[in-house]
């Protein structure tokens, strides 16, 4: 059985370059996690990143971000990453809070941006 905690990846369509270098650049470290991703997002990192085992969800737009909340809520999500864009409107903003209001109710360490992310996945252990 896979004991090691899980990360969940997303990013919104104007970060996806961003996640997939610093994926890129943190392939080794993302590898010692069990790692989930929304759809679109997924797709984009397991080409930067092949050597990594990634379970790809349901696109954010189509419930991606509510089956990551769920699994948050359900204990199965410790770690999130989520390159969010906030300089554009999304039909599913309300999903995207949601998401993020269950990884502040789980209390799970969350990171919205890149410089965030970079010192997360240097401190935080599966
Ligand atoms: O929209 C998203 C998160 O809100 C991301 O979904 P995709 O990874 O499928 O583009």
């Amino acid at each position: 059985m896979d004991s090691r905690k899980c990360v969940a990846l997303i990013a919104h369509d104007q970060k996806k370059d961003d996640l997939a270098a610093f994926a890129q650049a943190n392939e080794v470290e993302l590898g010692l996690w069990k790692i989930v991703a929304t759809g679109t997002t997924g797709g984009r990192v397991q080409e930067a990143c092949p050597s990594l085992d990634i379970t790809r969800l349901k696109s954010g737009p189509l419930g991606g971000d509510q089956q990551i909340g769920a699994m948050i809520a359900t204990g199965n999500v410790h770690m999130l990453i989520f390159f969010t864009d906030p300089l554009t409107a999304m039909p599913h903003d309300v999903d995207v809070k949601a998401l993020m209001r269950l990884a502040t109710v789980y209390d799970i360490p969350m990171a919205l941006n890149r410089a965030t992310a970079e010192r997360l996945i240097d401190f935080q252990h599966p």
